[in-house]
């Protein structure tokens, strides 16, 4: 079984120094550190309004810190002006959301191609890359559908082989199965479970229980902008997945 422990060795992916976050008088972060290591699957849980959302918009370059430092695949994001950040948000982070966020006007394989093409690479191989990753994510056969009409696990797959498509350092999970149906929320979670087993780092926002105990190792507990506790996960068996 995997364990936080066994990753102690392993180089840091996500590295929160003393961040704070102010909003006008009021600090959604209060000083926040945190690492995350290659290989780990790490849940931020805790009250809503705790600070959780603002804590992965941090990683994943969407905002900056007021103060404190946020390294991520080895870049200082304070230290990246605003191209730079875009960038880094393209090549090293991916990211899945509770609704899914693809564009409607396109089917899934160019929802997912596109990430692949705004990094540079030609509509070819981003193609043939984008129809590998449906293949493994059990969505193969949804290549021309648009997301209108796939449902939500399907579209939660699609919105992953989007965030996979740059090989990201860390892929980050908000709420990932919050706008699921129980069942289609087990197939999310056994595909994240999955993918960490591949080695793929994982950051999850979650108020789910049963999101961090079958997909994490390590749970953080954030509070008021802090972090309250964290404990480490004995994994429940990985749900279904596909
Ligand atoms: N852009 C913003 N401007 C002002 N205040 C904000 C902004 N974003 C977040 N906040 C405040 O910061 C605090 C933390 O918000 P955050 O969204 O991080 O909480 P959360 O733990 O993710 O909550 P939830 O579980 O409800 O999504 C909240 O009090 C929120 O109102």
């Amino acid at each position: 079984m995997t364990n936080s422990r066994d990753h102690e060795a392993r180089e840091v992916v996500v590295r929160l120094a003393d961040v704070r976050k102010d909003f006008g008088d009021y600090s959604a972060l209060d000083g926040v550190s945190l690492k995350v290591r290659a290989g780990e699957s790490v849940a931020v849980m805790g009250p809503s309004g705790s600070g959780k959302s603002t804590l992965l918009n941090m990683v994943a370059g969407l905002d900056r810190a007021t103060a404190g430092t946020v390294t991520v695949a080895g870049q200082d994001l304070g230290g990246l002006g605003e191209k730079g950040l875009a960038l880094y948000r393209r090549r090293h982070v991916g990211m899945i959301f509770q609704f899914f966020n693809l564009l409607d006007d396109l089917p899934a394989l160019d929802n997912i191609t596109l990430a692949g093409q705004l990094v540079g690479l030609k509509a070819r191989p981003a193609r043939k890359r984008a129809l590998e990753l449906m293949d493994q994510l059990g969505i193969a056969g949804r290549a021309d559908v648009y997301p209108a009409s796939l449902s939500g696990g399907e579209r939660q797959r699609v919105a992953t082989a989007r965030a996979l498509m740059n090989r990201p350092a860390l892929l980050l999970a908000d709420e990932p199965t919050g706008a699921l149906d129980s069942r289609s929320g087990d197939q999310v979670m056994g595909l994240l479970t999955d993918l960490n087993k591949l080695g793929q780092t994982l950051l999850i926002v979650t108020h789910d229980p049963r999101l961090a105990a079958k997909c994490a190792d390590r749970v953080v507990e954030v509070a008021d902008g802090l972090i309250a506790r964290e404990w480490t996960v004995e994994r429940e068996p990985a749900g279904i997945t596909r």
